[in-house]
């Protein structure tokens, strides 16, 4: 099977990228080539899908609307919405459908936002502020239109969608404070211009949460106002792999799991394009300092063991330490230690097993990290695990029972990935690897 992406430029396009972390993980041997092509040529598209040489196009700037002229039929939302972008053919028939709108509805779905009965203002009037719009609505939300000319917004708008609400950028200033949530769907604050933002500062504190459709940078301007307030924020990130695999699932090509799906090449991708930190949990003899080195072996990355840092600023060992000062003053220093290195970037940490004891180690090394539990069992920790040098375990081996019914729960939530550890390591090394390397 052979499927494709048309546009004008593609050189920036991660669509390529993901398709292809798809079919890896679905065990497909399927292609993905990215087609620039003349408006004039898209006609040789259609032949080519309708005689099945393509399985399949999605379809980006600037032929969204200009492809819906081939098509035998269009899906409700994607007339609604103005725009296609994935093409397949069915029954004989070329069917055009948009997944934007299913991009940016399970964008909500994982980051718990709800929308029903909420005030929703939308930045921007272009084609996927029409998709997220639609959704929206469909969701129950109210929704507002913001632009710099009102009046044109609503010429655009008004024959596909009642209801609505029109808005100058002047007027975001005076909104009722509750509950409102924010939506970037413009291009300002996108790499290069990663100073602009379309909003003053100051308005940012009349919104619970802002998304911003932009994933380059990670954090736009406008995400980080959002975050010097605390007001929960989320780029375009999973929008883009989610409207990506949402297609596969009209092409056929996945009928279960598509949400955890997403989330693995959502994870990999965040790394790669962000070079994120990996982040070891686990219970202590987990393996996390055995892994983390082979790990940054394997990525030719800096590997940072918590503990060893631990020691060297103390000079001494983890078992002196808590000999010496207790362990309250030890997770004083585990704490500090934690935060100076998640603000580096690009490394492979593993920590010490109660890193999850304090919250805000878990938070800071999120910031910067992708988090990857370890998790071995009870039983396999028992067997191998070395005392000599775990201070929690020296006089008695079977506290790690107290220490794992403790934690375990803690160690699961605070995990974007885990891994189980029951088998040969370099099998689990492969695993883990599997999980962060596209
Ligand atoms: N899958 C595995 N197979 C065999 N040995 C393992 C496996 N996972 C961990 N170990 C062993 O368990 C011990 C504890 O590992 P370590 O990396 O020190 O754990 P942690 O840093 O999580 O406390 C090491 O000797 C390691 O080789
Ligand atoms: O679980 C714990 O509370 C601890 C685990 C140790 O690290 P490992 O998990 O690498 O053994 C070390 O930080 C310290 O002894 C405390
Ligand atoms: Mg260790």
């Amino acid at each position: 099977m052979s499927y494709g992406l048309l546009g004008e430029k593609l050189g920036h396009s991660y669509s390529k990228i993901i398709h292809e972390d798809f079919y890896k993980i679905q065990n497909l041997n399927y292609l993905y080539e990215l087609i620039e092509i003349k408006k004039e040529n898209l006609k040789e598209i259609e032949k080519k899908i309708r005689s099945k040489q393509l399985s399949g196009v999605n379809i980006t700037i600037p032929y969204k609307t200009e492809f819906i002229k081939y098509l035998d039929i269009i899906s409700e939302n994607a007339k609604a919405i103005g725009a296609v972008n994935t093409i397949y053919l069915k029954n004989g028939k070329l069917i055009g459908d948009n997944t934007d709108y299913y991009g940016f509805k399970m964008t909500l779905e994982y980051n718990n936002i709800n929308c029903k009965d909420k005030n929703v203002y939308i930045l921007g009037s272009g084609g996927s502020a029409r998709a997220i719009l639609k959704c929206i609505l469909d969701l129950g939300g109210k929704v507002f239109i913001v632009s710099r000319n009102k009046n044109k917004a609503e010429e655009k708008f008004k024959d596909s969608f009642k209801k609505i609400n029109y808005l100058d950028y002047s007027q975001l200033k005076d909104i009722d404070k509750d509950d409102n949530i924010l939506i970037n769907c413009t291009p300002i604050g996108m790499y290069p211009k990663v100073e602009d933002s379309p909003i003053e500062k100051e308005i940012i504190k009349n919104f619970k949460a802002v998304i911003d459709i932009i994933y380059n940078p990670e954090t736009t301007k406008l995400l980080k106002y959002a975050k010097e307030k605390n007001i929960k924020y989320v780029n375009g990130l999973f929008m883009l792999v989610a409207q990506a695999i949402k297609a596969e699932e009209f092409w056929g090509n996945i009928e279960e799991n598509l949400f955890e799906i997403i989330e693995k090449i959502y994870f990999k991708l965040k790394l790669q394009l962000y070079k994120n930190n990996i982040v070891l949990i686990g219970m202590p003899g987990s393996g996390k300092t055995s892994f983390g080195k082979r790990i940054s072996e394997k990525l030719n990355r800096k590997f940072v063991d918590l503990d060893e840092e631990i020691e060297k600023v103390k000079n001494m060992s983890i078992s002196q330490i808590f000999e010496k000062y207790g362990e309250k003053k030890f997770r004083e220093i585990e704490s500090e230690i934690t935060q100076k290195f998640s603000k580096q970037k690009d490394l492979i940490i593993s920590t010490g097993g109660g890193i999850i004891k304090n919250n805000k180690n878990i938070e800071a090394l999120k910031e910067n990290g992708i988090i990857i539990f370890i998790d071995r069992s009870l039983e396999n920790l028992i067997n191998d695990i070395d005392v000599k040098h775990r201070p929690l375990l020296k006089n008695n081996v079977e506290h790690i029972k107290i220490l794992y019914n403790e934690r375990y729960s803690i160690y699961n939530k605070a995990a974007d990935i885990i891994v189980k550890n029951n088998t040969n390591f370099n099998n689990v090394l492969e695993k883990i690897l599997n999980n962060i390397v596209i």
